[in-house]
């Protein structure tokens, strides 16, 4: 399919190529909906194969985070950044400060925050060429890294996913199977381990697992087995497309609730577990902690005030679910139901003329 016909099929508004040939950047930004406000999402580094293949995730990445932010309640639309190359070799000051310039030039339109690949001292670097980014060093009154605001909030969805699918939100005794033990999951296995579940965990990177025995009292096992564990939630924490045909059949779960992006490999992946009795968090919707805690930072960041925002992803969970019930439709069709509604009434509402707003008549009235 060509650029202008994906982009016309999921409509989105604008795709930005930026190169600097002295740092070897190459970016490119997606900016899916700015219907609710300016969009906002993260910047991914990563080896891509071909320039097709990072297109392709700059723009899927865009519209998931215009439904992450309509679902959220944000006034913030959907975009995203990949930069070709490897967060372990190929980052450089000039690399991030020219990328910051492109942003800048977007006007406000785009604005930035971390992904896979990049970090707080990336933000860093970028904030000295545009104000337009987010998750800076607290040091400059920002939030800092999003991962234990994104685990609180995955923490506090899987509450209400498992009330409706034990009747408690009580998690103590609970057997819960977490996949990846990084950034967020980490955070996540210390809330789960304060409130007495116990935990099984993998990851492919050693370290992380003994952590997370030596600190949690969790239990090991491989990679490829934990689909298979005799336990009450499955919690994917590492990859999307975890959700598939092969490891459906394995699932013993009654509840899926974790912090990784695109769980579902394909939509109909929804449909079956919906079948199968078990209760699915949609990804974007319990995943979103990370996202309001740096779109805080747009009204000046306030801690406090962003972690209640955060603790409503409890609600926000429970409303996927009434809906899902509602119109006999799986939870994932019912986050999206909502999230579209959301931006459709928005697309809808009238457009009133505003004496001090942007109307060519407003300018001359001021200019009298
Ligand atoms: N960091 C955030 O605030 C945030 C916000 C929203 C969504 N997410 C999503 O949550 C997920 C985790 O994010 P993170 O920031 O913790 O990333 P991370 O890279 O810190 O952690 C991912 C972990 O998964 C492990 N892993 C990779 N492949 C694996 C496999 N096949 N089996 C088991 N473990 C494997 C990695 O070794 C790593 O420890 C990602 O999908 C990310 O897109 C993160
Ligand atoms: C804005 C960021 C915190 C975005 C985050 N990487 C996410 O996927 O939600």
């Amino acid at each position: 399919m060509g650029i202008f016909e994906y982009m016309e099929k999921y409509d989105y508004e604008q795709l930005v190529f930026c190169q600097d040939q002295n740092s070897g950047l190459k970016a490119i930004i997606a900016i899916h909906d700015t219907t609710l406000g300016p969009a906002l999402g993260g910047t991914r580094m990563w080896t891509y194969d071909t320039e097709e293949e990072a297109i392709e995730d700059a723009l899927r990445l865009a519209r998931g985070m215009t439904y992450k932010a309509a679902g959220a309640g944000l006034n913030l639309g959907g975009g995203k950044a990949v930069i070709i190359g490897d967060p372990r070799k190929d980052k450089n000051e000039e690399m991030f400060r020219a990328f910051g310039r492109y942003i800048q030039g977007l006007n406000g339109r785009y604005i930035t925050a971390e992904d896979v690949g990049t970090t707080v001292a990336d933000m860093d670097t970028i904030h000295m060429e545009t104000d337009y980014v987010t998750g800076v060093s607290p040091a400059f009154g920002s939030s800092g890294n999003p991962s234990p605001v994104t685990a609180y909030g995955v923490y506090r969805g899987m509450k209400a996913a498992a009330k409706e699918a034990f009747g408690t939100d009580d998690l103590s005794g609970k057997i819960i199977a977490v996949q990846g033990v990084g950034n967020v999951a980490y955070n996540l296995c210390r809330h789960l381990h304060e409130e007495g579940a116990t935990l099984i965990v993998t990851d492919i990177n050693k370290d992380n697992v003994q952590c997370a025995v030596d600190e949690f009292g969790a239990k090991a096992v491989d990679p490829n087995d934990i689909y298979s564990q005799d336990c009450d939630i499955f919690a994917p924490c590492a990859l999307g497309a975890i959700i598939n045909d092969n490891t459906i059949p394995q699932l013993k779960a009654k509840v899926i609730a974790g912090a990784a992006n695109n769980q579902l490999r394909e939509e109909r992946h929804g449909d079956i577990i919906q079948e199968m009795g078990i209760v699915y968090a949609p990804d974007y919707i319990i995943n979103a902690g990370g996202l309001i805690n740096v779109a805080d930072e747009l009204q000046g960041y306030n801690r406090e005030r962003a972690i209640k925002k955060v603790e409503t992803i409890y609600d926000t969970i429970q409303k996927v679910i009434e809906i899902s019930k509602r119109d006999n439709i799986p939870t994932y069709k019912a986050a999206d139901r909502m999230c579209e509604e959301r931006i459709a009434s928005m697309q809808r509402s009238r457009s009133t003329f505003l004496q001090n707003g942007k109307h060519e008549l407003s300018r001359i009235h001021h200019k009298q």
